[in-house]
């Protein structure tokens, strides 16, 4: 039988099923983002431990665990954050292991934060052309204003319209609810054209509402990119992935379709403190 640990109703919820499986992805969709073997240490600490996994096109793979289990260091060696200790990332076959921050941003890996990362005294569309701008810099345009900047004004508009923020464009940014700042840091993120985004707790703070609203975008979002999920929302996690990684103690201890996830008892031990 299956016994809820205490303060964890929602992984209880998500892991002891009520939704259906989803199928298991396609074989053969195209792996953008590679990642082998990745390991961090900080100092006597292996926060992340011989990581393997892959970013698809069109799948939301979501990286779950418990807290200190390692998402944020995964995510923030992906992102170019941080160094791995070893291991390798590579994109599209390419090795950018050892790659700065934005050389990965321009060859399409983009991020958002756990924290809220807008400027709030500016409009909605100014926080998305500054960061078109940040992902083309043009050194020897410093005098061009930021308005005439055409190409960074379409990326931005073209953001916006992706993360159904068109309507609000003029909005000072820091008087949008919750959720809409969220979703502001996903067209932030989409101004930069990536082809990989790596999402850290887009769901953190939200209602109902802003939940569906951003899986919503999600869902559309993965049609033409890779996006890795690090969520604790359980019940969103198991809605809206395609491929689950759990982690404890910085090692990936299953990686699988929801379904099978739900039944791996190694996770089930791990999340509910299952007996075997
Ligand atoms: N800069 C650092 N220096 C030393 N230890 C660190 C550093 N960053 C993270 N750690 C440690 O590495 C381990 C993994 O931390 P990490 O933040 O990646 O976990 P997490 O899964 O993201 O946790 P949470 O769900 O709470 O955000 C933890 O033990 C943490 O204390």
């Amino acid at each position: 039988m299956t016994s809820a640990a205490p303060g964890r109703p929602k992984q209880a919820r998500a892991l002891s099923g009520g939704s259906e499986g989803h199928e298991v992805p396609s074989v053969g969709a195209e792996v953008l983002l590679a990642v082998e073997s990745l390991t961090r240490r900080f100092g006597g600490l292996v926060a992340v431990n011989a990581v393997t996994l892959d970013l698809r096109r069109g799948e939301v793979h979501a990286v779950i665990g418990t807290n200190g289990a390692g998402k944020s260091t995964l995510i923030n060696m992906l992102s170019g954050e941080i160094g791995a200790s070893e291991g390798r990332i590579s994109l599209d076959g390419e090795d950018i292991t050892g790659r700065a921050q934005f050389r990965r941003a321009l060859a399409g890996v983009g991020r958002s934060y756990q924290r809220t990362t807008i400027f709030p005294e500016f409009t909605v569309l100014e926080n998305c052309r500054l960061a078109a701008q940040a992902a083309t810099p043009k050194p020897w345009a410093l005098w061009q204003s930021a308005k005439s900047c055409a190409e960074s004004n379409a990326s931005a508009r073209e953001a916006l319209a992706a993360a159904g923020l068109d309507g609000v464009a003029d909005r000072i940014a820091g008087t949008l609810s919750h959720g809409a700042k969220r979703q502001l840091e996903v067209a932030m993120c989409l101004a930069t054209k990536p082809r990989v985004l790596l999402l850290d707790e887009p769901l953190a703070g939200m209602g109902a509402e802003e939940t569906e609203r951003m899986l919503a975008l999600l869902e559309r979002l993965k049609q033409s990119h890779a996006i890795l999920l690090v969520e604790h929302d359980m019940d969103a996690v198991f809605r809206i992935a395609d491929r689950i990684t759990v982690m404890v103690n910085g090692t990936v201890i299953a990686t699988g379709d929801p379904a099978s996830i739900r039944q791996n008892p190694e996770v089930r031990i791990a999340y509910l403190g299952e007996e075997h």
